[in-house]
């Protein structure tokens, strides 16, 4: 062996034992990851997160996959001539457009990624939040300059049953959730990924929520700068929230409720930077933003 082949090879070896503290600290671990809309736009970028997601179960991690598509359900409805708006970060939900909601999330976007992650073995299994009743949600109102502004059939998660993904789990697979529920009003609700990925997290006493998007992590004077808040506290998250826009909002505060909820840890990461997932599990790379109660 050559003196540069052997340090290839010692250079590979340090990557493998750098995760050996955190495959020992994660393994039977359930981490909840959101893949957002915005962070599955590439090919290759999907590849690589559905290996990040089959490398985790294989190396005795417990991950579930809470899947967003925003962008996806924009495009379908420019299709069908309905217009969309956003309130709050959260899109107003007529009920004509909650059938869209439904079809293109339910559908397509967990069709794909279950195909997505499948293509390396039979792992994955999709549920929505209507599947044994996972969450109930509640319509909510959005909040703009601390008033309640209607925004049709939108949804909070008041309640959530754990057991088909603590089963699914039981087995080997891996859940891949979207987030479109049902009300004890028997009306469907549009909740929003992120959303419903905290709830689940919390539900499942999670060690981890990972929530992938498609910024670098939490900014912190968007849009002035790109400076990014590597690590903030959950009453610090708190005092920021209301200063925050778009997207952002329910994201950050998905983070807080986790934290709040009872996860050690939650995590924005940039879904487009490829194997985000794994870098952030299990190496020493301080990427994103990590809340901490
Ligand atoms: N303070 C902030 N830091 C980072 N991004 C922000 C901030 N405020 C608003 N944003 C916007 O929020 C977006 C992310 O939310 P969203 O589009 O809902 O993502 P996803 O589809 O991944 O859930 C970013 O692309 C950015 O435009
Ligand atoms: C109420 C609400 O806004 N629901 C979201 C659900 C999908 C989602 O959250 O997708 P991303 O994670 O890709 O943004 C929507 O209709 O776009």
């Amino acid at each position: 062996m050559s003196t540069r082949d052997r340090d290839q090879a010692l250079a590979k070896a340090r990557v493998l034992i750098e995760a050996l503290p955190w495959l020992k600290d994660f393994r039977d671990k359930v981490v909840v990851i959101k893949f957002g809309g915005n962070a599955m736009v590439d090919e290759q970028l999907k590849q690589a997160f559905a290996e990040d997601v089959v490398f985790l179960r294989h190396a005795g991690l417990k991950p579930v996959v809470v899947h967003g598509g925003g962008p996806q359900v924009t495009a379908a409805l420019d299709k069908l001539g309905i217009e969309t708006v956003f309130t709050g970060g959260l899109r107003v939900t007529t009920p004509e457009a909650m059938d869209v909601v439904r079809m293109v999330l339910v559908g397509q976007v967990q069709r794909e990624v279950v195909s997505l992650i499948n293509g390396h073995g039979s792992f994955a299994v999709g549920l929505s939040g209507e599947d044994a009743r996972l969450f109930t949600a509640e319509r909510v109102p959005a909040v703009v300059d601390g008033q309640p502004v209607d925004i049709g059939q939108v949804g909070e998660v008041t309640a959530v049953q754990p057991g088909v993904v603590e089963s699914l789990l039981r087995d080997g697979l891996i859940p891949v959730v979207t987030s479109v529920s049902g009300g004890d009003d028997g009306l469907t609700y549009n909740v929003n990924a992120d959303t419903a990925a905290a709830a689940l997290a919390v539900a499942l006493g999670a060690e981890k929520l990972v929530v992938l998007t498609d910024v670098e992590g939490l900014y912190a004077d968007w849009p002035a700068t790109d400076e990014v808040v590597s690590s903030l506290r959950a009453a610090e998250l708190e005092a920021v929230l209301p200063t925050l826009s778009s997207g952002m909002i329910p994201k950050m505060t998905a983070c807080l409720r986790a934290v709040q909820g009872g996860v050690p840890k939650a995590h924005v990461l940039d879904g487009r930077v490829p194997h985000s997932v794994l870098l952030e599990i299990f190496t020493d790379e301080g990427v994103g933003t990590e809340v901490l109660p």
